[in-house]
């Protein structure tokens, strides 16, 4: 039985640990907001388990077991060196070797890796698979860079990244600005320097050297799936719903397919320019080839679809009226004011495809209007959970079917739907998803770090 006391008591903790990080690291305020979403979702944790607290497990799992900052020089096509900045934070291998992605965009830094890398430890453990939390990158910016710069930084940047990943070790894959290509010269170069070939190293490779099929889909389908577990409680279903997908990139452009194969009608999507606005239904074909075939930008969309519209500024996106918004582009892309457009609006459900999409004060917004909401750590989690699937097929030298893989995708995400959902019921906040998936992700990985001792 929790006291008032036990509460009290927790709240403390963390208060104390929540302030203790603020004063140390006032200047990474991405890292904070995750770090402040979290911890304060555990307190009913703490008060029911109080020995948490004597292991001193929010200050250790706030700490990343270790930071890797390096310089990667490179030289463009002018014949001009560029310097960039690399990045890996391990942030825990209390379940599994170290898993998350890489992510390539100016905006890169410590601060965001480390967002990146603190979530990754829950989703990571929510999957149910033996993987650790990481996350790294460079603030290099691949747009407008031709195929022999992006391999000469992919080249670069591997040459010291090598020193500390390994198929035991730590497995990068894909996120922003990184994906199958980049993913090809990462791993060539990691072969190149270990004179060895080592496909469990990293994920997401194309199909024919290693790379499992429905990778490229999973954590647009995942987010979808999660999306459908969370409609059943309301008997309803993606069909005939109208729905909103921000970016157009690899998580959106699969959440979009998802969603037009179970009947919805995906009416507008974007990239960091402007969206698109399509009010029969976007055309997924003319999207991937703008995307997908010429990297170019989502405005193009409405010179083969006329009746389509285009309006610059992406954040204007949740101002189209839906029942269903897939936000699945970038961190702090729903604020406040969104999330109150897409409530007077009448938005039904929000599944979170990206990191961290919504700012704490859209995430009140939707719980005070008792909006389904499916957050990021759980319903995105279905792309780290088929890597982890590709980390398996290459150690027993499998290739597993893409009906195989799917299979085990949905069966993954209605399994991190029903634990998140039965985690938020123990602790006494019922149908709260976004508290169940933190205390469920959390409670395995502080069990194993009691269980392995202070380290
Ligand atoms: N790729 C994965 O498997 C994976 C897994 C889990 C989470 N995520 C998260 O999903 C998000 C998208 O990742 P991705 O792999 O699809 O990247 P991507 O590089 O393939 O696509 C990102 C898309 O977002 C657009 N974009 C960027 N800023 C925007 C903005 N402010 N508004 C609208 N569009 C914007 C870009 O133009 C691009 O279309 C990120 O938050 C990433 O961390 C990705």
């Amino acid at each position: 039985m929790v006291t008032v006391n036990n509460d009290q008591i927790a709240i403390e903790y963390i208060d104390g640990v929540y302030n203790k990080l603020q004063q140390s690291h006032s200047h990474e305020p991405e890292f904070l907001q995750a770090v402040k979403e979290i911890i304060y979702s555990l307190k009913p944790v703490f008060a029911q388990r109080p020995e948490y607290m004597k292991m001193s497990l929010l200050e250790r799992i706030v700490e990343p077991e270790r930071v890797v900052k390096f310089r990667v020089a490179w030289q463009d096509d002018s014949g001009k060196v560029q310097v960039n900045r690399g990045f890996r934070v391990q942030y825990s291998s209390a379940i599994g070797p170290y898993k998350g992605g890489l992510r390539f965009h100016p905006s890169v830094n410590e601060s965001i890796v480390k967002f990146l890398g603190f979530e990754q430890i829950f989703k990571n453990s929510l999957t149910g698979q033996p993987i650790g939390g990481a996350k790294g990158g460079s603030d290099f910016d691949p747009k407008g860079k031709s195929d022999s710069e992006i391999m000469r930084f992919c080249q670069a940047f591997m040459t010291e990244l090598h020193k500390y990943i390994g198929p035991h070790e730590d497995v990068p894959a894909g996120d922003i600005g990184v994906g199958a290509r980049e993913i090809g010269f990462l791993f060539g170069q990691y072969n190149r320097i270990k004179a060895a070939y080592q496909p469990g190293v990293i994920t997401g490779k194309l199909p024919r050297f290693g790379g499992s099929l429905a990778r490229k889909e999973a954590t647009g389908y995942g987010t979808v799936y999660f999306v459908q577990e969370m409609l059943k409680e309301i008997n309803e279903s993606f069909e005939g719903q109208t729905v909103v997908v921000s970016g157009s990139g690899n998580v959106s452009t699969y959440a979009i397919e998802k969603a037009q194969q179970l009947g919805a009608t995906v009416v507008a999507c974007s990239d960091s320019n402007g969206f698109i606005y399509d009010p029969q239904g976007i055309n997924l074909d003319t999207v991937k080839d703008i995307k997908e075939v010429r990297a170019a930008r989502i405005k193009e969309y409405i010179d083969v679809h006329p009746h389509a519209t285009y309006t610059e500024n992406c954040n204007k996106i949740w101002t189209v009226k839906c029942d269903i918004a897939l936000p699945c582009a970038t961190q702090n892309e729903i604020d406040e004011q969104s999330a109150q457009l897409l409530i007077t609006n009448g938005v039904k459900a929000i599944g979170e495809g990206a990191n961290m999409p919504s700012t704490l004060e859209a995430i009140n917004i939707y719980f005070k209007n008792n909006v389904l909401f499916a957050p990021a750590k759980a319903a995105n989690a279905g792309g780290v959970a088929v890597s982890a699937l590709e980390m398996a097929q290459n150690s027993m030298r499998l290739f597993w079917s893409f009906e195989e893989v799917d299979e085990k995708l949905q069966e993954i995400m209605i399994n991190i739907y029903n634990n998140s959902r039965e985690a938020a019921k123990e602790f006494g906040h019922e149908n709260n998803l976004l508290i169940g998936a933190n205390i469920a992700g959390f409670i395995k990985v502080a069990d194993a770090m009691i269980a392995q001792g202070v380290i």
